[in-house]
């Protein structure tokens, strides 16, 4: 075998164009060596498989090569085009679309709006034209997916190849996969073996990364090998076999024998036992789990077996009884003191505490075990730590870093490590070598052996066949939520397993039986609600109709608040019918007008997933200033210059908030709280106690009214209508709504999440100082206190209007709203002659059922959705 790349690929991709040139590319995370010196080069048209042992530096070169990651050392061209600057949107520009390990849809969009942000600008269609721009992308791929669904009702394999057929779709110069078959059963992979095939025919040059190695000999043309941060070689992928290859990553030889089975005991005792069990997407199912027994739940994506695995764990049951030793387990909080443990395939969000060290989470379980009286002996910490990072052959830097610090597969081993420091009687576990290379896999195999050899029971989901062939003693084959067949492990292959749910779609196909009664391998659970005729799916789509009619959860929140005002309102005025004369309605709007801009200013930085606490400190300064800028008698009493004082203002504010928050990466809350000090400071140093008479021409120009409407606030509100309608109705906007949903998928999709950050908090301030301008029009005064109520009625107008502190929701039409509400409330105080302290009980009060008004029904709405779905 030969090590020199370009020798060996002359001869089979010969003369094509080279799309990726890396050069000695490097990489160190602290002490931490992730890449080095690695060159390769790929041809348009080729497949390149590029593998290597869990923490080899693969990850890290798909990150460079695509912009997330940033080298210490090398260079790397596309099509002859050097990248300089590190930045996803560079590399887009170049030509390269990545599918990356953890995803980068966007949950809560639409899967039409996802195609729509993941594609390159020149091929992206009109905004208007999303949907059908969609539809036929996904017919052309032959993807049976609802434009308009959103990803999150998407099973976890759809989304897997939707982001798949997005890069391909886009024609790139180079597709990046980084395990890209992760999460799919055998016709996932199928189809994705088969969209790489097209993109390279397409001349594409692609790059994908696996731990299958099936997958290297059934499509790639050339495989390359890291090994601990170092390119091994590349080869032609004809001429190694799959043992040559796990030897050079390993580095020595490796024993890929499964660990030897017992005979299936009939006599073993019961351990786990599973009555009429049913939940989200299964059941009624009985079973019966003996000690020492490890048994497979295999099937079609989506079928109910993860769903299965969470039941038996006694989380997210609908019916039926689950029994461990003889106790009947209630909740998941009984199934643990069983000794039942669940480890889930999502490790991000479900099995390691992200905010945790390492070290924290390998003992988190254990920690009783490691002390005496309740205090953690350090050496028995740190003696257990080393021992089960040797036993799991786990490569890190150190203990005390976060998991985030650590490859995809070794989070893998930490979260299994820590499962089987427990001693579980049951383990469940979903997908148990995700990610994990091979040599590693079989010492989980070996593990999850010794747990069943020592008398309990192992219950294993996993997405790959020949995985559940070679560790299973029992196969329960699932389709639609049942078991339809078991099978004995010994014997079965990965031809059999497949066989056994395929056979189901045959049958279906082959004599027209109703399908909604079986499950097709190519038409799982979680779509098949599309077709099927059932009378509750007509009721869900003809609320999916209705709901289509009045938009969306957004359209339905700012009726519930019209509602609300018009409610409050109607209410006042029969206890006080003064309360409906002009004067006390434009006052009403009066008091509504800064805090309708200052909540708008809010909701610049809550979309984007931030927070600004110092928009109340910013409104006194502003008030100050013009106490002293258009002072009676002063010398520029005019509203432009006001205004352009205020954008000063607000830009020097707000920029000092980007900084903070963007450029050193400090807590938004922590920043701004920084930052109100400071502007509250200048404010008292400029103004120690009130005093300046604001210019009476201000006063007249601002509080003008239209009938009761004050033209401020019509101003207002036509640029927040305008506001919303770039946010909801344009490519722009959409941009900036995916920063606030997930922010680092932004990043990787090519969108300025930084730059975009940066100007909601200077606009956020801009606002909040222009809002001050319409404050120091009403109270007449340089008063440098004025501003602090606003600190948070800025916060919970936007709020009750829809937007969330996790950002990506709401709208400002939905703040102006929340605006007018509470400035309704804090006028109840004198229009019904209550105290101050009721009046304040009144506003949390009113505020609570209108947040409550919406969760309710949302998640009403939610449950009757899952509900048919389980149908
Ligand atoms: N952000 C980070 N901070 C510190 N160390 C890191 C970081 N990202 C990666 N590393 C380290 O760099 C090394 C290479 O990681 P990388 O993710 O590239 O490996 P990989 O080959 O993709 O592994 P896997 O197959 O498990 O996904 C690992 O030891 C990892 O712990």
């Amino acid at each position: 075998m030969t090590n020199s790349i370009e020798e060996t690929l002359s001869s089979s991709i010969e003369t094509s164009e080279t799309v990726l040139r890396a050069d000695g590319v490097g990489k160190q995370y602290g002490p931490v060596t992730a890449l080095s010196e690695t060159s390769l080069i790929v041809r348009a048209g080729e497949v390149r498989a590029l593998v290597g042992e869990n923490g080899s530096g693969k990850s890290t070169f798909v990150g460079i090569i695509s912009g997330t990651v940033v080298p210490n050392s090398g260079s790397v061209s596309i099509g002859g085009r050097s990248l300089t600057k590190h930045l996803p949107v560079e590399s887009q520009t170049a030509g390269v679309l990545t599918v990356f390990q953890d995803g980068s849809l966007l949950a809560t969009l639409t899967v039409a709006q996802n195609l729509y942000i993941g594609t390159p600008a020149a091929q992206r269609p009109r905004f208007g034209d999303i949907a059908r721009w969609a539809a036929s992308k996904l017919e052309e791929y032959d993807l049976d997916l609802d434009p308009m669904l959103r990803v999150s009702a998407l099973a976890p394999g759809d989304r897997q190849i939707l982001e798949i057929v997005r890069a391909v779709m886009a024609k790139p110069r180079l597709l990046l996969l980084d395990e890209s078959t992760s999460a799919l059963d055998a016709s996932g992979v199928d189809r994705v073996l088969e969209l790489m095939r097209v993109a390279a025919a397409r001349g594409s040059a692609v790059l994908f990364v696996t731990h299958r190695l099936s997958e290297v000999f059934r499509v790639a043309d050339t495989v390359s090998i890291l090994r601990d941060g170092r390119y091994v070689g590349t080869h032609l992928a004809a001429d190694v076999s799959p043992k040559q290859i796990v030897e050079l990553m390993a580095g020595t030889r490796v024993d890929m024998e499964f660990p030897p089975r017992h005979d299936p005991d009939p006599d073993a005792a019961t351990v786990l036992e599973a009555r009429d069990l049913q939940g989200d997407r299964f059941g009624p199912i009985d079973l019966t789990l003996r000690a020492g027994e490890i048994v497979g739940l295999a099937g079609a994506d989506g079928n109910g077996q993860a769903q299965l695995l969470r039941g038996l764990a006694a989380l997210a049951v609908s019916g039926g009884t689950v029994t461990v030793s003889g106790n009947q387990l209630r909740n998941y909080r009984q199934a643990t003191q069983s000794g039942v443990v669940f480890l889930s395939g999502d490790r991000k969000d479900e099995s390691l505490f992200q905010a945790l060290s390492i070290r924290e989470n390998m003992t988190a379980g254990v920690l009783r075990r490691l002390s005496t009286a309740g205090v953690l002996g350090f050496g028995r910490e740190n003696r257990f730590v080393d021992r089960q990072i040797t036993d799991f052959g786990v490569r890190l830097g150190t203990p005390s870093s976060p998991p985030s610090s650590l490859s995809g597969g070794n989070q893998q081993k930490i979260a299994i490590s820590k499962a089987l420091a427990t001693d579980p009687k049951v383990f469940l576990i979903d997908e148990p070598t995700q990610g994990v290379d091979v040599r590693s896999r079989m010492d989980i195999y070996r593990f999850l052996r010794a747990c069943a050899d020592a008398g309990n029971t192992v219950v294993l989901v996993s997405s790959d066949a020949s995985e559940l062939a070679g560790i299973s003693d029992r196969i329960l084959v699932m389709s639609r939520g049942r078991v339809i067949e078991e099978m004995p492990g010994l014997g079965s292959d990965e031809e059999s397993i497949v066989g056994a749910f395929a056979v189901e779609s045959r049958v279906v196909d082959g004599d027209g039986q109703d399908p909604g009664d079986v499950l097709t391998a190519e038409r799982p659970l979680a779509d098949d609600a599309a077709t099927s005729p059932d009378p509750r799916e007509r009721n869900e789509r003809t609320r999916r109709s209705f709901v289509g009619w009045i938009r969306d959860e957004e359209t339905i929140r700012l009726v519930v608040l019209t509602l609300l005002i018009l409610a409050i309102g109607g209410l006042t005025a029969a206890q006080n019918p003064t309360f409906l004369s002009e004067l006390s309605l434009k006052n009403v709007l009066l008091i509504a007008t800064p805090l309708a801009a200052v909540a708008a200013a809010q909701y610049c930085v809550l979309l984007v997933g931030g927070i600004d606490v110092s928009v109340g400190a910013t409104m006194s300064l502003s008030v100050v200033v013009m106490s002293y800028l258009v002072q009676t008698g002063g010398v520029f009493p005019n509203i432009l210059v006001a205004i352009l004082a205020a954008i000063v203002l607000g830009v020097v504010v707000g920029g000092i908030n980007a900084w903070l928050v963007e450029r050193m990466r400090l807590s938004a809350v922590i920043a701004t709280i920084a930052t109100l000090g400071i502007v509250s400071g200048v404010a008292l140093t400029l103004r120690p106690t009130p005093g300046g008479n604001i210019d009476y021409t201000l006063i007249a120009a601002i509080t003008k009214t239209v009938g009761i409407v004050p033209i401020a606030l019509l101003v207002l509100a036509v640029l927040i209508i305008a506001g919303d309608f770039v946010l909801r109705r344009t490519g722009v906007g959409l941009r900036v709504r995916a920063v606030g949903i997930n922010g680092a998928f932004a990043h990787r999709l090519g969108i300025r999440a930084t730059v975009i950050r940066s100007f909601a908090y200077v606009l956020c301030a801009v606002l909040a100082a222009i809002a001050g301008v319409l404050l120091a029009a009403q109270v007449g005064i340089g008063d440098p206190s004025v501003g602090e109520i606003y600190t948070l009625l800025a916060i919970a107008a936007p709020v009750i209007g829809g937007a969330s502190l996790l950002g990506g929701r709401g709208t400002l039409v939905g703040a102006l709203l929340g605006a007018i509400l509470l400035a309704l409330l804090m006028t109840l105080a004198t229009v019904l002659r209550i105290s101050q302290g009721t009046n304040l009980i009144l506003i949390g009060a009113v505020t609570l059922v209108a947040m409550l008004t919406y969760v309710i029904p949302f998640t009403r709405a939610r449950n009757h959705r899952k509900a048919n779905r389980q149908a």
